[in-house]
């Protein structure tokens, strides 16, 4: 007899008895797909954010450099591929749906069609590895208010459920570990040698990262900083492991907005590029761990920013590639669905996580992410659909 299983909310109960989900849903930000979207998406982005007009326009600026394109929709409809490839070839039928936040497919839309496709219970990947407002609540408040229109137009959507965070399972780090080796052995042979490994990733306001995680790891700098460092220290041990030479590294943030007088994350990746330079040191890789794919955060403010700071200064440097939809990601997310299956069957799956802060909850406990005007957020403790 296979566990008994949890009837949803409308007491369906899904035909296998082995898989409690009837669909995995990808949730990412969207991104423009010419210079006409441009606006539009970047209004979608900072509705209510209350981010100054200047750094709008600014940003809006680094899309017209690729012609109003965002390579993100391009990455997810790979990542896609991947995930139904592998998953076929594992023989998980479990249907793929896509859908963003800020720009076309829109969640909503996704979820609709989902609805209309007898989809009653939904797991959710979203492209954000990491605890904070910004990469999860955020996500799953766009899910309440995905749900809720969807009852105002007097439809009875899936449940949702959402995939912990994966920054620490092994098919995230490995392939950006490769990805290091890789970069570093491309660098000029007299920088290689004293290369530092600058990790990378978005800042947010100080108050958000304190605060990001659940309530235990408020105050004491938060889940966002620690989940970044244990990546990053497990990616320059295992580079230590198989190159022989311990190297210093850093991590450090990028893409700041908002007002200048609310603090964020520090240091800026080019304040710490031109300090290593200050110090002498002779080239750095860096790499974007806070990133899912190789999206406008990594095109503009590394490859073409950062990149352009560096060769101001003479200091070589390159960057490591983020996941994408390498296969290695795919079987993890592959992973990450048959545990959560069988957590919600009531057994005990083993939860692959490497370093040393374990696997991440299954469910965001109440008081987690808290956002500064609180919403209501779906699949989490405090989802009044739980
Ligand atoms: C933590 C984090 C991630 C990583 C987790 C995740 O992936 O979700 C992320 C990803 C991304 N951020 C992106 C784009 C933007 N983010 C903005 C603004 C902001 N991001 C923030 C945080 C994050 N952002 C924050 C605290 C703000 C301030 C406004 C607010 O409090 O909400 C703005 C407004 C203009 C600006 O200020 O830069 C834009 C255009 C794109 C798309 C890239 C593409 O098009 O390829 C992606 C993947
Ligand atoms: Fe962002």
């Amino acid at each position: 007899m296979p566990d008994a299983l949890p009837a949803d909310r409308s007491g369906h109960v899904p035909d296998s008895a082995q898989m409690p989900y009837d669909a995995l849903l990808l949730l990412s930000f969207g991104g423009p797909e010419g210079p006409d979207d441009v606006v539009p998406f970047l209004e979608n982005v900072t509705r209510g954010r209350g981010i100054p007009r200047e750094r709008l326009e600014e940003v809006g600026q680094h899309y017209y450099l690729f012609d109003g394109v965002s390579p993100i929709n391009a990455q997810n409809r790979a990542l896609l591929d991947a995930l139904r490839k592998d998953f076929a070839g594992h023989g998980l039928d479990l249907p793929v749906y896509w859908g963003n936040r800020n720009w076309a497919p829109y969640l909503t839309d996704t979820l609709r069609e989902m609805t209309h496709d007898g989809r009653r219970r939904v797991l959710v990947l979203a492209t954000s590895a990491y605890a904070s407002y910004s990469g999860c609540r955020q996500y799953r408040e766009n899910l309440a208010e995905a749900l809720a229109t969807l009852e105002g137009e007097g439809l009875y959507p899936p449940r949702v459920d959402k995939l912990r965070h994966y920054f620490n399972h092994p098919g995230f780090v490995e392939p950006m570990t490769e990805g290091v080796l890789t970069s570093l052995a491309d660098l000029p042979q007299e920088a290689r040698e004293g290369a530092h490994l600058v990790f990378t990733t978005h800042s947010i306001p100080v108050a958000a990262a304190d605060t990001s995680g659940p309530v235990e790891a408020h105050g004491d700098g938060g889940a966002y900083v620690a989940q970044h460092l244990d990546v990053a220290a497990l990616i320059a041990e295992a580079v230590r492991e198989r190159t022989g030479t311990a190297r210093p590294w850093s991590l450090v943030y990028q893409s700041r907005s908002g007002p200048p007088q609310v603090p964020w994350l520090e240091p800026d990746i080019c304040d710490h590029l031109e300090d290593l330079h200050g110090r002498g040191v002779p080239g750095a890789v860096m790499v974007p761990i806070g990133f899912v794919s190789d999206h406008m955060e990594v095109l503009y403010d590394l490859d073409t920013e950062a990149t352009a700071k560096a060769s101001e200064l003479g200091l070589p440097v390159r960057r490591s590639p983020t996941v994408g939809s390498d296969p290695r990601f795919a079987a993890a997310v592959r992973d990450l669905v048959l545990e959560r299956a069988a957590a919600e069957r009531g057994g005990r799956p083993a939860r692959c996580a490497l370093g040393e802060l374990g696997p991440s909850h299954d469910v965001c406990p109440i008081g987690c992410c808290p956002a500064r005007t609180p919403k209501p957020a779906a699949a989490g403790a405090d989802d009044p659909h739980q």
